[in-house]
This record gives structure tokens, sequence and C-alpha cells, in this order.
């Protein structure tokens, strides 16, 4: 299955508030290849959230179009999944209750799917794919950070998504743990080939994970450098000590430098 084409052009995002108008994102262009894996980064308040919620059709911008396989976004769409920082999921349900529910919500069975695998079937494979195996009958508090993580990446999944959107998804997870997804998430790329855009702090996080790292400006966001990291898949451990890999890093970090984003006392 493809990923899907993303060209935004001209978008613009104005927030009226009662305090005034806020200026969110100004004159972003890009074009994301369908299938490749894309990560923004920028400083806290530059508008990746927003620009997430844009490319989500959760929100219109003020100005600008988005296109994704030549059609205008004008509101969510199908094929599309996010993951957010935080899981959100429902303490009632147990794990696999959790990963179908987007399928209940649509009211889709095995009957509506051409190799009629039941919902149960699909998630089970999934939760398989993320080690969460042994665990679909527990409920979200008897999990750890990561594993609820890895139940939300399932019930992306579970929508066999063409566009997966992530905002800061392992941001509360401690560094281990976070590594340790930013292999999973790989396995799961490699394995579905969707279009990913993923918002993240880490510059590292990015470089590694990524084929091309879009370097927002201060608010209001726009592009500030688009960066093709040419890298060879599959990554692991030893892609970090590749000396381009801390190239790359060292440019994004220069280039937040120059912005006066990160400065040393
Ligand atoms: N619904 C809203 N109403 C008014 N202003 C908003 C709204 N949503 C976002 N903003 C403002 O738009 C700007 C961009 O916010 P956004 O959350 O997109 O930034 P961000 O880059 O994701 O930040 P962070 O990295 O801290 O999560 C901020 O100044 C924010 O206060």
């Amino acid at each position: 299955m493809a990923g899907k084409h993303i060209v935004i052009q001209d978008m613009e995002k104005v927030f009226k508030t009662r305090s005034g108008d806020i200026q969110a994102l100004t004159k972003v262009n890009l074009d994301i290849e369908a299938s490749s894996f894309v990560s923004i980064v920028g400083p806290s308040g530059c508008g990746k959230s927003t620009l997430m919620n844009l490319l989500a059709g959760l929100e219109a911008p003020t100005g600008g179009t988005i296109l994704m396989d030549g059609e205008v976004v004008k509101g969510t769409e199908t094929g599309n999944a996010v993951v957010f920082q935080k899981d959100v999921l429902l303490e009632w349900r147990t794990v696999i209750q959790n990963v179908i529910l987007p399928l209940e919500l649509k009211n889709i069975t095995w009957f509506d799917r051409k190799d009629k695998k039941t919902n149960r079937d699909m998630a089970m494979e999934l939760l398989q794919m993320v080690g969460l195996e042994g665990f679909e009958n527990k409920y979200p508090f008897e999990m750890s950070g990561g594993m609820r993580q890895r139940v939300a990446i399932c019930r992306g999944l579970i929508q066999s998504p063409t566009l997966l959107m992530m905002d800061e998804p392992f941001g509360a997870l401690d560094a281990l743990t976070r590594e340790q997804m930013m292999y999973d998430l790989l396995k799961i790329y490699s394995t579905f080939k969707f279009t990913v855009v993923f918002i993240t702090h880490s510059i590292e996080e990015a470089v590694f994970l990524s084929d091309r790292v879009i370097v927002m400006s201060p608010r209001p966001g726009s592009v500030l450098k688009d960066i093709k990291i040419d890298l060879d898949r599959p990554r692991g451990i030893n892609s970090r000590k590749d000396q381009r890999f801390i190239q790359y890093v060292d440019e994004i970090r220069s280039v937040f430098q120059s912005q006066g984003v990160l400065s040393e006392v």
C-alpha cells in the first residue's frame, strides 16, 4: 500500500483570540513524497501541532491549501491516523478493545475485509508486532507509559493508514523506552510504507528516523530549512555512530543557534 503525497502551498494559520490575532503559521510550503518519513522540528510554540492539526483536517487553514494525492483537504479523511503525546486510551476498555475501537466506530467488521480477518485477529497481529502479545486483556492502568503508547500506535495502525501523523509521540517516555520506540517505529514503517509526518523536539530522533527533516522558524512558523537525510536503511544503533548522522545533527543544531533558539551561557 502506498502512502499519501502531500503538497502544502502558501499555508497560513491565524487564530482569532480575545486579545488579538495570533499568526501561528505563515507561508508554509512543503512537498512530502508518498511513503516518505518526514520529521518536523522547531522551537516551542512555532506551530508544529497547528501544522499537524491542519494536515489531519482537525482545523482549517486561514490561507493557502493542502493537497493530499491531489485533492484539497476539507476535513478529516479516511486513511489518516494520528498519534499524540498523550495516548488518550479509554481506561474502561481492555487493550484489545482500545485497538479495535476505530473499526467499531466505523462499523467495520470481517465482512468488509477481503481477507475476512476479524477485527480481533487484526488487533492481535498488531499487538504481536509491537511486543504486546499476552497483554490484550489488560486495562491501560495496568501498563507502563511505553506499553500504552504502543497500544495507541496499534489503534492508529488498525485503520490501515496511508498517512501516519505523530505529534511528540515519545515525549513523555523515559530515554531508554523512547529509544526502543524509535526502533519499533522504523520496523513498523518498513512494513507498512505509509507516509509519516513526525513532530519532535529531539534533533537526534528526527535525524535517526527520517528521510527529510524540516526545521521550522520561531512563530510565526515557516520552513527555515529542509534537510535530506542520506543515511542507509535499515537503521539501527550503529547509525548514530555514522559520521553523516553526527553532521546532520550538528547542521540542525547550528540552524537553531543562528536563530537564537539555542545559546550557550
Ligand atoms: N486554538 C488556539 N487558539 C489560539 N492560539 C492558539 C491555538 N492553538 C495554538 N495557538 C497558538 O499558536 C502558536 C503555535 O502553537 P502550537 O501548539 O502549534 O505550537 P508547537 O510548535 O506545537 O508548540 P510546542 O512545541 O510547545 O508543543 C502558539 O503561540 C499557540 O499559543
